[in-house]
């Protein structure tokens, strides 16, 4: 009798334990990477009081088994309301463990749901497919209710509402424009230019950042952190990107203006490390 090796459940969690590994991998490359503005990096915790890179390292590995059992769960499944609720109640469940893991500290809510539909969408897909369609697959989850969800307050609903701007819920339902639009081709294009492997990835953050409206900056920092925020990395990549000496100057620039302003893009940070997940995993046709 003929076998279906593709259909197997030994191919499934092989699948799940590539993309878990590769998950967290991109949490901690996006963590590691120096020098970012505002954020934590390998100088120390930019903007941030109670974040430090160790600890980002701890929560990202802290999150392995969480998304090892997203690719599980949706494996090969349909976007449906049934997949919606589990996925809802495995991502809060992973929330629960990233707090434990840092006594509290939330180090990476907004990473959580974004590289966690990502990681469902590339499951749903069979871990064969291009960074549009694992975006759009994770789209189409991110669309539907979970009714389950507590209607609990926000900082980033908070912006969202008093600011009329989209934030995380909405990058998602709109499948990832900025990192299909802006960080993936800028990847692309620094390293054609003869960036090295970390200046070209400074220069797709800086890509998400001149558009991306962070909650994570409107509510330290309102719309002046947004627009110092936009403005600087616009520069940056104006001035050829970081690689450049002229680029370089304008990034210190704008971390110094981020620091002043207790401004910390961690919106644009969780977006980087998405983008290097499907860098890693996708096909390279798009
Ligand atoms: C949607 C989430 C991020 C909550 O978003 P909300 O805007 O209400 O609030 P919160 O301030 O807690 O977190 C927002 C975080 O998103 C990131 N972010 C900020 N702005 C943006 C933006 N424009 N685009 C993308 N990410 C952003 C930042 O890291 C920020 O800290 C999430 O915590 C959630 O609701 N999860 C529910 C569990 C779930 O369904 N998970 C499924 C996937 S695992
Ligand atoms: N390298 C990084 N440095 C800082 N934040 C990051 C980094 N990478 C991702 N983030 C994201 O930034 C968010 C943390 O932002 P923030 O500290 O503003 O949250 P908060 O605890 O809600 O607010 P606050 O610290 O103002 O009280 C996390 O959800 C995380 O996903």
């Amino acid at each position: 009798m003929a076998t279906q090796p593709q259909l197997s459940p030994q191919r499934a969690e092989t699948l799940a334990l590539r993309l878990a590994e590769q998950a967290t991998a991109a949490l901690i490359a996006e963590a590691r990477l120096t020098p970012k503005p505002g954020l934590v990096d390998g100088r120390g915790s930019g903007a941030h009081q109670d974040l430090n890179l160790a600890l980002m390292e701890r929560s990202a590995h802290a999150l392995q088994p969480t998304f090892y059992a997203l690719a599980l769960y949706s494996w090969l499944r349909p976007a449906d309301v049934a997949l919606r609720q589990q996925v809802g109640e495995l991502g809060r469940s992973g929330e629960a463990q990233m707090m434990a893991a840092t006594q509290g500290v939330n180090t990476h809510r907004g990473a959580i749901w974004a590289l966690g539909l990502l990681v469902s969408g590339a499951a749903m897909l069979n871990g064969k497919a291009t960074a549009t369609a694992v975006c759009q697959a994770a789209a189409a989850l991110a669309r539907l209710p979970d009714e389950r969800a507590p209607r609990s307050f926000s900082k980033g609903l908070r912006a969202t509402q008093r600011y009329r701007v989209p934030g995380a819920r909405e990058e998602a339902q709109q499948a990832f424009p900025h990192i299909i639009q802006l960080a993936l081709p800028q990847l692309r294009r620094s390293r054609a230019a003869g960036a090295a492997e970390a200046e070209a990835r400074i220069d797709a953050l800086m890509a998400i950042m001149t558009s991306l409206s962070d909650t994570c900056v409107l509510s330290r920092a309102g719309l002046t952190g947004l627009q110092t925020m936009q403005q600087g990395a616009q520069q940056v990549l104006d001035l050829g990107g970081c690689a450049t000496a002229a680029g370089g100057q304008a990034l210190a620039r704008l971390d110094a203006a981020m620091l002043k302003l207790n401004a910390s893009p961690g919106g644009a940070a969780d977006l980087l490390a998405a983008t290097l997940f499907l860098d890693g995993i996708c096909l390279p046709t798009d």
